[in-house]
């Protein structure tokens, strides 16, 4: 069975779409992630998923029950963390725990082996209200709230946005393990470099989705040329590189990348030669590696 199926799903908002026919599968025991800017669509196609929005067209079903037709089974069935913090700022971290649970008819004791790893963490501040907890405690709670009635499917809208980096990579440690207890994972996120954690990925703007494949295939399909290129002056560089045919370039970190078409092969030399010759210095021209930002990049019109 499919932790979730969506086909063709769609929403407007006052005329404008906001997702269109967006289709896409979900194994089970699989971390999938949605990957894209803000605004290209991701929070809408969770609320649709987990019931609290209707879909303008097309269907989805989360683990073969439908979202319009069996929202009560879904909403029993699946954990969901908003990307704004869900919590109870005034319960403490206990009795948000507490609450979720007793929501979901269950109790803390019955699924805990599920959230002990994270709960110890946050077992120190038990008595601590969940508004004065740092940004990554207050994700793991949330993580916990959602696990505490052993979801099917665990519906995460970007669990890192604003975590500092060390909590961010605990976090996805914490998912790794979740998914070996079976748990199917959708998680979204605006971090390419989060996007090499899933086991296989949607590239997604503007509300469609661009590409659809394993981290890893999708760096190995990439295709183009790709270089990185660094000179005195960023700006200029950036300016002159338009300049070159059948190239895209963009700001890369303290680089610039340059795609290189298929069919128009270009040796590094030549891009130097014609960074100099616009009167550029100190330039260096080298192989890049590629990384999900540029599949992303290269995929856009
Ligand atoms: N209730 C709403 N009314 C009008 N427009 C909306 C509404 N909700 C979302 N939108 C618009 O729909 C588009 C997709 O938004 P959505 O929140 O689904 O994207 P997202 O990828 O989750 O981005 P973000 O991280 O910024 O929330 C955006 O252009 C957004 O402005």
């Amino acid at each position: 069975m499919k932790a979730v199926i969506a086909e063709n799903i769609s929403k407007q908002y006052d005329g404008k779409p906001a997702v269109e026919k967006v289709s896409f599968e979900v194994n089970e025991g699989e971390i999938f992630g949605l990957i894209g800017p803000d605004g290209a669509g991701k929070t809408s196609i969770f609320r649709i998923l987990t019931t609290l929005l209707l879909p303008d067209g097309g269907s989805a079903q989360v683990h073969h029950w439908d979202v319009v037709k069996d929202w009560r089974a879904i909403r029993n069935a699946v954990g969901y963390m908003p990307g704004k913090f869900s919590l109870y700022q005034d319960l403490t971290v206990e009795e948000n725990l507490h609450f979720f649970a007793t929501v979901f008819n269950t109790t803390i004791q019955e699924n805990y082996h599920l959230i002990e790893d994270i709960y110890v963490q946050l077992e120190p501040f038990k008595n601590r209200r969940a508004g004065k907890l740092s940004g990554g405690m207050k994700q793991k709670l949330a993580l916990c709230c959602a696990l505490i009635h052993k979801p099917k499917v665990l519906f995460l809208d970007e669990p890192t946005t604003g975590v500092d980096p060390v909590s961010r990579r605990e976090f996805w440690e914490m998912l790794k393990k979740l998914k070996q207890q079976n748990i199917s994972i959708v998680v979204s996120t605006p971090y390419m470099d989060e996007a090499s954690m899933c086991d296989r990925i949607a590239l997604i703007q503007s509300g469609s989705i661009l590409s659809i494949d394993t981290p890893q295939d999708l760096v190995k399909n990439y295709g183009n040329q790709l270089f990185r290129v660094k000179a005195n002056d960023r700006y200029r560089l950036l300016e002159v590189l338009k300049s070159v045919p059948s190239t895209k370039s963009y700001a890369f970190g303290e680089y610039a990348h340059v795609s290189v078409e298929k069919d128009h092969q270009m040796d590094a030399s030549e891009i130097a030669q014609h960074l100099q010759q616009n009167g550029l210095t100190e330039v260096e021209v080298g192989e890049a590696e590629v990384t999900i930002e540029d599949c992303f990049i290269n995929l856009l019109h």
